[in-house]
């Protein structure tokens, strides 16, 4: 007998910052459940698609109920009785009865809910595991980036840059590379406390220490990788996330960053002293705001040879956009999060179409998180190459880590390969 999606439920629950969101479950003829939770995102990108929060605004802290009741009315009734394995169609129905550009009618965080828990289902129903279902064959696990020291909008500290990264380079195997990160962890916490800091945690699980600047972070990451016993861009290298829409100065056009301003240029110089101070960063991401896309591209004219340059709210994850970047020749990289977008078929062709273009792609976790592993199954599936969930602390980032961890088992030696800018991947 054909499948079929028979019923679909949504609630409200709470996410890692005691914000609610939405969880969907979806139960098809068979029987089986599929259910997703939907993240939500602090320094959200202007053209992000949008997160439907009671009251019509994206505030945090406010409810979900109408998104909740979109999915329980209106798109569970349209979904009853479809293909759940035709999740192009399921993604396209409901684009199509929400009807606006940016899913403000039913809510990205509904149709995005219903979109990963029918993937879910579907995977279930099949008996094989999520990745299996929405991936190929070769799979990878990725190259993860942890964000250890939190700043900007994720942490209330003098400190501008919101993410500072760590991520290995060298790996026997992803847990190999993992319990690197998590050593590096807990010396980095040492060197915090011994700076005479508090070690209290930011939003994504990093020490938010009231530094005085970036640079004295990226010190303290370059410290503690060495005291944990590794080299520095050797076996584990620095990322790091300006999310430069921040501290841009709209009416100015310029950069107002820990106490100084900047012109684009000068900022640009300033990311080159860092690059030049700590040979082992090896990706910015934003380092524009989000509508400052010339300075973008001419950033990426000059050190987009040696440096990953990933762009995240200029693009939110919309093909649309990510074309639009492409031509600019704005950055050579793009962060990849389902909820920019809203749908899971979305997400893939965002995906597909950065890598047509030779852009390297990095999964992304939001500030506030779940308890959902769903984006390791999608990164590996994807062969995404790289993910970032934030510290291997506080179990909403864990948890996606741990399940990397699952899947490298059951992959085996064939996953573990490094796979930081593929070079086996045939899209399309
Ligand atoms: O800017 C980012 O890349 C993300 C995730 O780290 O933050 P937020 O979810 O707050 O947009
Ligand atoms: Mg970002």
């Amino acid at each position: 007998m054909e499948k079929v999606i028979e019923s679909i439920k949504a609630r409200e629950i709470f996410d890692s910052r005691g914000n609610p969101t939405v969880e969907v479950d979806v139960i098809l003829s068979d029987g089986t459940r599929g259910r997703a939770e939907v993240p939500s995102g602090a320094s959200t990108g202007e053209k992000e698609a949008v997160e439907l929060r009671d009251g019509g605004t994206r505030l945090q802290g406010k409810g979900v109920h109408k998104a909740v009741m979109n999915v329980n009315q209106d798109i569970a009734q349209a979904l009853k009785g479809t293909d759940p394995f035709n999740q192009a169609l399921v993604d396209q129905m409901m684009i199509d009865l929400d009807g606006t550009e940016n899913k403000r009618k039913l809510g990205a965080n509904a149709i995005l809910g219903v979109s990963m828990a029918v993937a879910r289902a579907a995977a279930n129903s099949l008996k094989v595991p999520l990745y299996r279902y929405l991936g190929g064959t070769d799979l990878e696990l990725p190259q993860t980036f942890h964000n250890v020291i939190n700043g900007g909008e994720h942490a209330d500290n003098g400190i501008d840059i919101q993410e500072f990264m760590i991520t290995p380079v060298e790996r026997d195997s992803f847990r190999d590379g993992f319990e690197k990160i998590v050593n590096t962890y807990h010396v980095l916490k040492k060197v915090i406390e011994e700076a005479g800091y508090t070690t209290g945690l930011g939003d994504e699980g990093g020490f938010a220490p009231d530094l005085s600047s970036s640079e004295e972070a990226l010190q303290m990451l370059h410290d503690a990788i060495l005291k944990a016993g590794y080299t520095p861009g050797k076996e584990i290298a620095i990322a790091f996330d300006a999310a430069a829409s921040y501290f841009f100065n709209r009416e100015t056009k310029n950069y107002d960053f820990e106490g100084k301003t900047y012109s684009p240029r000068e900022l640009g110089e300033y990311y080159a002293s860092l690059f030049e101070k700590f040979p082992e960063i090896i990706s910015i991401e934003d380092p524009y705001g989000e509508e400052d896309w010339d300075s973008f591209a001419e950033f990426t004219e000059k050190y987009g040879q040696q440096i990953q340059i990933v762009a995240d709210d200029p693009v939110c994850t919309n093909p649309k956009l990510i074309r639009e970047a492409i031509k600019k020749g704005m950055a050579n990289s793009i962060l990849i999060k389902l909820n920019q977008i809203g749908t899971v078929t979305k997400t893939l062709e965002a995906i597909r179409l950065a890598r047509k273009n030779g852009y390297t792609t990095m999964m992304s976790h939001r500030s506030g998180e779940t308890g959902d592993p769903f984006i390791a199954d999608f990164t590996v599936a994807t062969n995404s190459a790289e993910l970032k969930s934030g510290a291997p602390a506080r179990s909403e980032r864990v948890e996606k880590y741990n399940q990397l961890l699952r899947i490298e088992e059951e992959l085996g030696q064939a996953g573990t390969r490094l796979a930081h800018f593929p070079d086996n991947v045939d899209y399309d």
